[in-house]
């Protein structure tokens, strides 16, 4: 059986660091793991490992841009749709890889996980090719100082959700910028960082953070916004499909509990030692709080 995850979210959500983390963890656990790229726009730098699959071979965005003076976003738009067009590369790319785990880093374009076709007809091919697939969407941790700003990550990762329907988990990242101590209060009060204890209910989005006023910053005195947010609060309340697990690189436990979720979603060596829902008990989620 083959296995593919793909990392999506936003930009800078931190999908390549993750997906070098990953690998480390695979490999370290004797399994074997490969990075494929698909963001045409990446840096080399931007990878702790070679991917053994990148789209740049196929077609790079620098020479879209250059060739066809595309502007960057139109760019990517074509280099995804020329990689649509030529699924059977990637076919041919993925034909080596029996039995493997492959860890696909994506680009950060929000577009392409909210109405663009490009995902969700991936997702079909890499099925079709028998190849069992889920995906991470991440969001960054300081997403949460800004409420609206969090928010409008959790309607896009709903969005992103219900367009691809596959096995799915929502990873908050950069969970070492939270401060873990009520003794670091100060110096997180001056970079502007939230303790540890607060986060519950942006793990699992508390819809009655948007519903409260006392953030000046915004335009709350205007009644249509007003009514637009307790339209979502409603919204969040009534299908609450959208929760955190949240990740801290700096830390093998919460790599190891993330990592185990998606091994679980995706019924990860059920052909070789059956997993039942057990194996992850009670205490696997209280650890995440
Ligand atoms: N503190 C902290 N910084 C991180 C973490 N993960 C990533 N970063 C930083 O966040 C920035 C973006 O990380 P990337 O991994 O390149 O993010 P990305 O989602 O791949 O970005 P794009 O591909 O451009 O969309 C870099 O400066 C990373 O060093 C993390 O867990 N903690
Ligand atoms: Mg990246």
């Amino acid at each position: 059986m083959r296995y593919a995850v793909l990392v999506t979210g936003p930009a800078g959500a931190g999908k390549s660091t993750f997906s070098g983390a990953f690998m480390t963890h695979l490999r370290n656990s004797k399994r074997t793991a490969h990075l494929v790229n698909l963001d045409p726009a990446a840096a080399p730098e931007s990878f702790e490992y070679e991917p053994v699959i990148d789209i740049k071979d196929l077609i790079s965005l620098e020479d879209v841009m250059n060739e066809l003076e595309y502007g960057p976003n139109g760019g990517l738009v074509y280099c995804f749709e020329y990689l649509m067009e030529n699924m059977d590369w990637l076919e041919e790319e993925l034909g080596g890889y029996d039995d493997d785990y492959l860890i696909i880093d994506c680009p950060g374009q929000i577009e392409l996980y909210t109405h663009h076709p490009f995902l969700p007809t991936l997702v079909q091919n890499l099925q079709r090719l028998n190849i069992r697939t889920s995906a991470v969407y991440l969001i960054e941790s300081q997403f949460i100082e800004d409420k609206y700003k969090f928010f409008s990550g959790v309607l896009s990762a709903m969005s992103a959700m219900v367009n691809l329907e596959i096995p799915w988990i929502n990873i908050m990242s950069k969970m070492d910028l939270i401060l873990p101590n009520p003794e670091d209060e100060s110096k997180g009060a001056r970079n502007g960082l939230r303790r540890r204890k607060d986060i519950a209910r942006y793990l699992d989005p508390d819809p009655l953070l948007l519903a409260t006023r006392h953030d000046d910053r915004t335009p709350d005195s205007n009644p249509r916004f007003h009514a637009l947010n307790q339209a979502l609060v409603q919204l969040i309340e009534d299908h609450p499909l959208v929760s955190f697990l949240p990740l801290d690189l700096t830390n093998t436990d919460s790599i190891e509990t993330v990592i185990s979720h998606i091994d679980y979603t995706m019924q990860y060596g059920e052909d070789e030692e059956p997993k039942e829902p057990h194996d992850l008990d009670e205490g696997d989620f209280q650890d995440l709080e």
